[in-house]
């Protein structure tokens, strides 16, 4: 069994093809942007913060391999390849934020008159290849501080039982995960009782991905089917929700997996608290309210097949939304690498400040 999605050295990249997992662990090489796109594409890699770091190490891998004449021919190549990335998903913004300060950088270099062209080429893929040691210290910050937000409401020492929707976990991220990060973290603070994960379908990230990670790891897990939340919220005493964010929007509305809605509706008819985890690089503050957020449509077939195995009538009508937006109302907070956040207290956030803040 493995956890690392991600494998980069010396200008290597491939990643784990999660659509073969658990049955079978492959890695399979990503040699330039158009392989990053259809990885990213075809969810054979997937997870906001994993689709941001594949992303742009796949333009590392086709830069390292180039030669260019001038800076400006560089920095024309990073933005197209940038943009085009962002294509291959539309609802995560993490690959978005990632492109649009990479494109900035590149800028900032071009126009320095004290850069040369070997040293912009050297900073830009420096800056990248950081992408991936600062992602897992952000999902392990988000681990420390979500855990400790939780416990403020535990009375005493006595244990947590986690319920938690689709992937956040190290197949999803660079390592550690977000809302699993926060579980991880639970676990090793001894303050973890059980999980309960949902299978999450038509993917099944649950199933086939956090199950994995929790058996991988030891943490007491039980797989629940999608449509066992409300039960299980009745009858196993769930301290608290925790799921991952594609994008945040600015009065902290939430896009996530499928079917993240209806366990906030339930969680906050049962109260339950629910909580976001997720590194601020997925606040989006350039988008008022979830209305705004772009929901991505996937193929009916992961839907009506499961492997080449049809589950469903033939000529059936099929809607197949990825995500849905969980309204800030039914969020008690967002647990972020740079502190717990009420949704309200986002707007107030600017840019500068997304990358010091340490909230109440
Ligand atoms: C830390 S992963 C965030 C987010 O991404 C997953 O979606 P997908 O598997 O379609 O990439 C899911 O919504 C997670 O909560």
């Amino acid at each position: 069994m493995t956890l690392r999605a991600i494998k980069y050295e010396n200008n290597s990249l491939e990643i784990l093809d999660q659509l073969l997992l658990p049955a079978q662990s492959k890695y399979i090489q990503v040699k330039g942007v158009e392989d990053g796109w259809k990885v990213i594409n075809k969810m054979q890699v997937r997870g906001a913060p994993a689709i941001a770091i594949v992303g742009c190490l796949s333009l590392a891998v086709d830069l390292r391999n180039e030669k260019f004449d001038s800076k400006q021919q560089m920095r024309q190549e990073i933005e197209g390849k940038l943009n085009y990335l962002v294509s291959s998903r539309p609802t995560a913004v993490n690959m978005k934020i990632a492109a649009e300060d990479l494109i900035d950088l590149a800028n900032q270099l071009s126009k320095d008159s004290n850069v040369t062209l070997e040293n912009m080429k050297t900073k830009f893929l420096q800056t990248v290849e950081d992408m991936l040691t600062k992602d897992i210290a952000d999902n392990q910050a988000i681990g420390e501080i979500g855990a400790k937000e939780i416990l403020s409401g535990v009375s005493g020492d006595s244990l947590c039982r986690i319920m938690t929707h689709c992937n956040t976990g190290s197949l999803a991220t660079a390592g550690y995960g977000t809302a699993l990060g926060v579980i991880r973290s639970l676990h090793a603070m001894k303050r973890l009782e059980h999980v309960y994960c949902t299978e999450t379908r038509p993917y099944n990230q649950g199933a086939r991905l956090t199950a994995y990670e929790m058996v991988h790891d030891k943490i007491p897990c039980t797989l629940i089917l999608d449509s066992m939340v409300a039960a299980v919220m009745k009858h196993r005493n769930i301290t608290a929700v925790v799921v991952g964010a594609d994008r945040v929007a600015a009065n902290g509305d939430t896009a996530n997996k499928i079917g993240t809605y209806q366990m906030a509706v339930l969680a906050k008819y049962h109260g339950v608290p629910f909580f976001v985890a997720a590194p601020l690089t997925s606040v989006d503050l350039k988008v008022p309210s979830g209305d705004h957020i772009v929901i991505e449509e996937r193929p009916d077939r992961e839907m009506t097949h499961i492997g080449e195995h049809r589950i469903a009538a033939k000529g059936v009508t099929c809607w197949n939304p990825a995500f849905d937006v969980t309204p800030a109302s039914l969020i008690a907070g967002i647990i972020t690498d740079k502190g717990f956040f009420r949704p309200e207290q986002l707007k107030t956030l600017n840019d500068h400040q997304k990358m010091n803040n340490h909230s109440s």
